[in-house]
């Protein structure tokens, strides 16, 4: 029998650009994955398997080995630093990590506290600015901590800035420019080199063609 490959995809908004790369690079998806709660899937013609994980789980399945690839977000990769191979940036969900905070607001001047998703990403910005704050740690609505008085300052995902914008806050420093990853098992690339090495190759042309039609509507 041919090897199988497993590969970890994000479910939620990184999904369907993730499956349209996949698609485009040749890779058909089972038929059921869009309206299906199944969490593992088999496209019975190859045995490319997927399994449907939360984004922020990604890297964990490859670097425990039972996904041998994955799709995760750069913030993911910065927040989790897993023994994983990044291979190939995709090109897709386009955002940045960024400190934002209310106009007007007043910082505590002792410790200001500083409310996001990515708590070691964003320990890390302020030690190397050399400032002391607090991290309080949400799981989503990050935006909502300066408006009820619980941060002065959060560090979240900007994409179009409208959450930012409806919210009245604005966006102070960026942190890293992201999109989505392809990650790969160390132990995996070894064993199933050949079949890893020839769908980064075909993921790599897609990129490329994709980058090369946005150049052009530019
Ligand atoms: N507004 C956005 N625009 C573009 N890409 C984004 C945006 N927000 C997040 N992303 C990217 O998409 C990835 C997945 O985001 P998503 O919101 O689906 O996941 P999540 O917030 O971790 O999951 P959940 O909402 O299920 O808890 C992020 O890790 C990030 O790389
Ligand atoms: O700049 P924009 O285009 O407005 O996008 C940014 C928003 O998108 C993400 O939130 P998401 O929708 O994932 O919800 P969450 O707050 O529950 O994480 C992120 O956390 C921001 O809130």
């Amino acid at each position: 029998m041919s090897e199988t490959l497993t590969i970890a995809m994000p479910k939620g908004r990184i999904f369907e650009e993730a499956a349209d790369l996949l698609k485009k690079a040749g890779y058909e998806l089972p038929v059921e994955i869009e309206k299906s709660r199944k969490l593992i899937l088999t496209e019975e013609l190859t045995g490319f398997r997927i399994i449907l994980a939360k984004p922020m789980d990604v890297p964990t399945y490859v670097e425990h080995g039972v996904a041998d690839l994955g799709i995760a977000g750069k913030d993911v990769l910065l927040e989790e630093k897993r023994d994983v191979y990044e291979v190939l940036d995709l090109g897709i969900s386009v955002c940045r990590l960024a400190v934002a905070t209310l106009p007007d607001l007043k910082p505590d001047p002792v410790m200001p506290k500083i409310a996001t998703k990515y708590p070691h990403v964003a320990s890390r910005f302020f030690r190397e600015q050399g400032e002391q704050v607090e991290i309080i740690t949400l799981n989503g609505s990050i935006e909502l901590a300066p408006l009820i008085g619980l941060a002065d300052r959060i560090v979240d995902i900007v994409s179009t800035g409208r959450t930012l914008k409806e919210n009245g806050l604005v966006e102070t420093e960026k942190l890293a420019d992201i999109t989505s990853r392809l990650i790969i098992n160390p132990v995996s690339y070894r064993l199933k080199k050949n079949k890893i090495d020839a769908m980064i190759k075909s993921l790599s042309a897609v990129v490329e063609g994709n980058a090369y039609a946005m150049d052009r509507k530019r």
